[in-house]
């Protein structure tokens, strides 16, 4: 669908609490998966990405039923895992393709997997090179690498394996695969990523080492359900506080947001630019911290987004870069080329969107240099189908002097389907 969004003289105001976080519902649902006993999960994502991963259990033969925004698995262990009938319809997302080749790798029997276009171009070699280094088979049915892929798996070695890429899905994959066979697996990130698995397998009762860089999990635990409860999604509440910092007279209050530091990149660093933004941790779901998020608009100036910070902000890149175009100066983002890996080439996205609506962006292939302050005037952009992209362009559209067009706004409901909702519940629209 293509649509077009004017808040001329807009601000936002008001209290929203965003929906689940979307890494955390894939994990819940794994996990539940992998138990034995009943796990009820309240507050979870009904996403399109999450929907993919309910399927691919249920194509497994686990139970799990739903009602509203709770989801109740009833788990058995993997050893009740029965092959499924047809090829798992991964859709659009890299989360639960990453994380089920790692269980999927060590389960006696062949599966086959698809996904969307976009997906089916995504790197998949970051997860097959390590889980074949542990005795798992693959064969792509395509170009190499790449979905369509089936996994033969069963009789896994654990490996110690040295993160050629900062990727929490390719960590969590081998972790994953570590925990359903003997031994003990062991992963050494370089620059921390989110660290939801970690914390999950605790949630259910298993343990892992966790020493600096280095994370160590002993095989063939046994996982007891759980009661979780998912925090808001901070990758969704920085649609709001970014809305929230760059339109004039706005105040916003999130609630109930997770706000694990492995995913605050985007909160700091726009901190560090000058941003009036608090945050108060209020309690902890298991070992995640939950909290409020206060922001308001503020004036900013540039800041360096150092290598170590990025997989803290990875899905937040570029929202940052349409910040920048509201800050006093030369913002250059750097260290980002895996966003060239994403639903789609992020940078190229962001470089296009921000350009057709006035900014002064450029792009190289590892950076993204923005020069600010401008006043964005409005155009026709395309959100190359990246519910990412859709979304950071509504939000231009808030700052926008003119109207502004986006196609293939319908992929929003990939992550955020109450999007609209929570934007017309805080968008005021004030008098000319
Ligand atoms: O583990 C996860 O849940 C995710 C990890 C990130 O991907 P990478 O691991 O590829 O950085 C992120 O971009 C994605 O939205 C969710
Ligand atoms: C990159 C994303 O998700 P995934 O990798 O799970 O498709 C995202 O949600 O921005």
């Amino acid at each position: 669908m293509t649509e077009q969004f004017h808040y001329k003289r807009a601000s936002i105001s008001g209290v929203v609490r965003v929906p689940g976080d979307k890494s955390i519902s894939h994990r819940a649902i794994m996990f539940a998966s992998l138990a034995y006993g009943e796990t009820v999960i309240d507050h979870f994502l009904h996403s399109e990405d999450c929907r993919r991963t309910i399927e691919a259990f249920k194509s497994l033969g686990v139970h799990i039923s739903e009602s509203g925004n709770q989801v109740k698995v009833l788990g058995r262990g993997v050893d009740s895992f029965s092959q499924p009938v047809s090829a798992l319809d991964m859709g659009n997302s890299g989360t639960t393709t990453r994380l089920m080749l790692g269980i999927l790798s060590s389960l006696p029997f062949k599966v086959n997997l698809t996904g969307d276009d976009s997906l089916s171009k995504r790197p998949m070699g970051r997860v097959i090179n390590p889980l074949t280094e542990m005795g798992a088979e693959f064969s792509s049915l395509n170009e190499e690498n790449k979905l369509p892929l089936s996994v033969n798996g069963g009789h896994l070695q654990p490996i110690t394996y040295h993160l050629p890429v900062d990727s929490a899905q390719v960590k969590s994959s081998i972790l994953l695969a570590g925990l359903l066979i003997n031994g003990t697996t062991t992963v050494i990130e370089n620059n921390p990523t989110r660290d939801h698995t970690e914390k999950m397998l605790s949630a259910f009762g298993g343990l892992i080492e966790i020493n600096g860089q280095q994370i160590k999990i002993i095989g063939k635990q046994t996982l007891k359900s759980a009661k979780i409860t998912v925090p808001g999604d901070i990758s969704s509440a920085a649609f709001w506080v970014a809305a929230a910092v760059i339109t004039p007279g706005s105040h916003l209050v999130l609630e109930q947001v997770g706000v694990n530091p492995t995913r605050m990149g985007f909160v700091d660093v726009l901190k560090r630019m000058g941003a009036k933004i608090t945050v108060t941790v209020e309690h902890y779901i298991g070992d995640e911290p939950v909290g409020t998020i206060e922001a308001s608009y503020s004036e900013l100036v540039p800041t360096t987004v150092t290598e170590r910070e990025i997989p803290s902000m990875v899905d937040e890149v570029p929202l940052l870069a349409l910040v920048a175009t509201q800050s006093q100066g030369e913002m250059k983002i750097n260290h980002i080329k895996e966003l060239r890996y994403k639903e789609t080439d992020r940078i190229e996205a962001t470089v296009n969107i921000l350009q057709n609506l006035g900014a002064t962006v450029s792009s190289s292939e590892d950076q993204m240099v923005v020069n600010g302050p401008t006043d964005l005037k409005g155009g026709s952009v395309q959100s190359k189908n990246d519910h990412r992209m859709a979304m950071m362009a509504v939000i231009a559209s808030i700052i926008s002097d003119q109207p502004v067009t986006i196609d293939q706004t319908d992929c929003i409901k990939i992550s955020y389907p109450t999007f609209f909702e929570d934007l017309r519940s805080i968008i005021k629209e004030n008098e000319l």
